[in-house]
Order: structure tokens, then C-alpha cells, then sequence
């Protein structure tokens, strides 16, 4: 980046604009507006300080906030490992950290809409103890103590616990809890799929990325036989949850699933309803499906059938994933959608914390990261018939 006054670059951005601190007297504000991109030489002094992570339009009233937390695996029992034992896993302090971000959703001034939890509320070690029940209550009782209603998303670690049934009948199937009007997917394959509209203009989109998998599915069903003919043909190992280590072939493992076309075929019809509407669209997952906002292994089966539908609606903007405990971010480069990974509260250590809050304006939102999630602001892709904001207009010349 050149560092002369009011240097211009094209980009397809709308605003946003960052700090830029060089050895001088000077501090350089780099700003995006109305396609160009300019850097601003200010004087240190003349700037009031703001946080080194999180810098734009900080006097802006967001529409509305929500929150988010990913794979917080509570199991009452000693810390432990992953598989490959290269990261340790905080069992029971994530209860713990579950309560800060709690803690912090309950005291800000904006109170958040809703909270996103993107699923493995707790561990499949819970199982082995008989002790589903119990600590889903603690974390349920936790959950519920806090601002706002949250949204469920299942993970591999609901289907360790539970069956898919009984989920359905839970209080994680948050379809049956929600104050919002939701609208669920066709329910004959027993899908777990909805979406609603927390304020007019921006929908969220909850998917069920085991809705083809070998977990939560009886061996007896259709669906059960079609999921393992499709790992048989990838995996060949006898145990499924060990991946065949060939790039993104990796992802076909027991502890990952897909889409069904039921599934996808709801969606595209959810989107091409909120491109007509013009409405701003977060879709939600366990699983990522871009490959390179993770690691293969955490990859969707059909991670491009899903891709597919996203890139065919340009009212997508954003996609939420959990799964990947070393959390990912990839800005799709063909429609500008961005796709995050949020780090896993379960390999979190105790004094540190692994949530955020995301604040939504009219052209983007900030991502406000606690702990190990970093903070981010995601764009909105370019519209042609966008109108400038206020943070627009104050870095045009
Ligand atoms: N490379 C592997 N080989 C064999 N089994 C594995 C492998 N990785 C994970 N597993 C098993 O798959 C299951 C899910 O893995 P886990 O790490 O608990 O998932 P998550 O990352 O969702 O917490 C566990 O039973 C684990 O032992």
C-alpha cells in the first residue's frame, strides 16, 4: 500500500475505512467510498483513539445486534484432547466461558436481537457418562438467563446425545421455541431447516448440515442407506470417522454430512423469495462449505451443490459455520459473500474467551470478536441501486 495523501484504487467496496499507524507524526486513514479507495494522512493527535481491532463508524446506531458462540462441547469432566492430540479441549471450563459471553450480551447497550449458537452445545463424552440431560439443562440454563432468544444449530455432538427425534422434540429445536415467526423447511424428511426475519430487509437461514448422514439417521431408513453408499464411495477406511487423507476427499467422514435435495431445493426457493424482497441473507450452519474458509476435514460432503445455490442469489451475504475449532474466513471472490468459521469455545483456554458480536448497519456488518475471534467487518456486496450513508458521506472529499 502507498502511504501518499488521498492515493485512489478501484475496488468494489462500499465503505469502511481503517487506522493505519506508520513511525511518523502522522496517522494514515485508509477509506473505501463509492468504489474508490483512498488513504488520508491525519495527524496522530487530531484522532480520539479508538480500539486497534475494531475502527469503523464507531458513533453509528447499528439496526439491530445478535450474537454468536460456536461449539461450546460442555461435558462435566477433566480436560482432554482432539483426535490427533495437538489441542486440548476445556470441558468443563466452557460452561465458564459460555457465561462470560453471557455476561457481556446481558451488559451492552444494544441489546441483541437474538443469540446464534452454532451447535455441539456439549459433548459427546456425555453419553458415556448418562449424562446428556443434565448438562444440556446446565447449558440451556445458562443460555437462558441471558438478553435474548437463541437460535439452535446441530452439530455431529447433538447426535452423539441424542437421536434425531428426540431432538425434534427439544428445546434445541428452536422452531417450536422462537418468539419470531419462523419458516420451517418441509418437514418429510425430517429436516431441521428454517429461516426468519428478525427486522425487515435481513432474514437468517438455520440449515441441517446432517440432513444426509450417517448420524441421527436409523439404519433401517433410506436416507442412512444413501449416506453410507455415498461415504463407502469416497472412504474406504472400516472406521468412517477416519478420513482418507486426499485433499477435500477428507471430508467424507462419519462426523460430517450434506444437504439434501429437499433441503436445497427449499433453500433456493427461501433466496430467490429475498432477492425479490431485496433482503439481506445470513445463512447458518455446523459445517462450513467453503473450502477455503476451513480445513477439509470440516467440509460439508456437498459443501458445492450448497455453494451452488448461495452463488445463484445476490441477496446472500453472509454464511456462518462452526465445526472447525481453529475457526476460517474466506470472502467468496465470485459474489463478494463472506464466509466465517467461528473458533470453538471447547479449545478456548480458561482465561481467554471465544464469541462475538455482530452489529448490522444498512451496508455491512461488524463482526466484534472476544477472546481468540478476531474482529471483522463484512461488506455488503455492491448494489447498484444502493443509497450512500452517513459513513459514507464522511469520507467522500
Ligand atoms: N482422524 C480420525 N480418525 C479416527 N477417528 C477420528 C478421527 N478424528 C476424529 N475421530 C473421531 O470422530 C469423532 C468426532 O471427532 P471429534 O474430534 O470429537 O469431533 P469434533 O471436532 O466435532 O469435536 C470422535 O469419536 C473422534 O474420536
Amino acid at each position: 500500500m502507498s502511504t501518499t495523501e488521498d492515493t485512489e484504487h478501484n475496488t468494489n467496496s462500499l465503505a469502511v475505512f481503517h487506522h493505519v499507524t506508520l513511525f511518523t507524526p502522522y496517522r494514515y486513514v485508509f477509506g473505501v467510498s463509492r468504489n474508490i479507495t483512498f488513504l488520508r494522512r491525519v495527524s496522530k493527535h487530531t484522532l480520539t483513539d479508538v480500539s486497534p481491532r475494531m475502527e469503523s463508524c464507531p458513533e453509528q446506531t447499528p439496526l439491530f445486534t445478535f450474537g454468536v458462540i460456536a461449539d461450546i462441547q460442555y461435558a462435566d469432566i477433566d480436560d482432554g484432547f482432539n483426535f490427533t492430540r495437538t489441542r486440548r479441549r476445556y470441558y468443563r471450563s466452557s460452561l465458564q466461558l459460555l457465561k462470560n459471553a453471557i455476561d457481556c450480551w446481558r451488559e451492552s447497550t444494544v441489546k441483541p436481537e437474538f443469540i446464534l449458537q452454532l451447535g455441539d452445545i456439549i459433548d459427546g463424552f456425555n453419553k458415556n457418562h448418562d449424562t446428556s440431560h443434565r448438562a444440556l439443562d446446565t447449558v440451556l440454563t445458562e443460555l437462558s438467563s441471558g438478553p435474548a432468544e437463541v437460535h439452535h444449530v446441530w452439530g455431529n455432538h447433538e447426535f452423539y446425545n441424542f437421536s434425531r427425534s428426540e431432538l425434534l422434540r427439544s428445546r434445541l429445536n428452536s422452531t417450536l421455541h422462537s418468539e419470531k415467526s419462523v419458516n420451517a423447511a418441509p418437514a418429510d424428511g425430517e429436516v431441521y431447516a428454517y429461516s426468519f426475519s428478525p427486522v425487515p430487509g435481513f432474514t437468517f437461514v438455520i440449515l441441517d448440515g446432517y440432513d444426509v448422514s450417517l448420524l441421527g439417521r436409523e439404519e433401517s431408513s433410506d436416507r442412512y442407506r444413501d449416506s453410507l453408499s455415498l461415504i463407502r464411495e469416497h472412504n474406504d477406511n472400516d472406521d468412517l470417522n477416519c478420513p482418507v487423507f486426499k485433499g477435500l476427499e477428507e471430508r467424507y467422514t462419519m462426523f460430517n454430512g450434506g444437504f439434501s435435495k429437499v433441503q436445497l431445493d427449499w433453500l433456493d426457493s427461501v433466496l430467490s423469495s429475498c432477492d425479490e424482497k431485496q433482503d439481506r441473507v445470513t445463512v447458518v450452519c455446523h459445517l462450513p462449505v467453503h473450502p477455503d474458509s476451513t480445513t477439509p476435514i470440516c467440509l460439508a460432503w456437498n459443501y458445492d451443490e450448497l455453494l451452488a445455490v448461495l452463488r445463484s442469489h445476490r441477496c446472500v451475504v453472509c454464511f456462518m459455520a462452526g465445526h472447525d475449532h481453529e475457526g476460517g474466513y474466506h470472502k467468496d471472490e465470485d459474489t463478494g459473500t463472506h464466509h466465517l468459521t467461528l473458533e470453538g469455545v471447547i479449545e478456548t483456554p480458561p482465561d481467554s474467551n471465544a464469541f462475538a458480536t455482530v452489529s448490522v448497519y444498512e451496508d455491512r456488518m461488524e463482526l466484534r470478536g472476544y477472546g481468540r475471534v478476531r474482529d471483522r467487518v463484512f461488506l455488503f456486496p455492491w448494489r447498484p441501486q444502493e443509497q450512500h450513508d452517513e459513513c459514507n458521506d464522511r469520507f467522500t472529499d
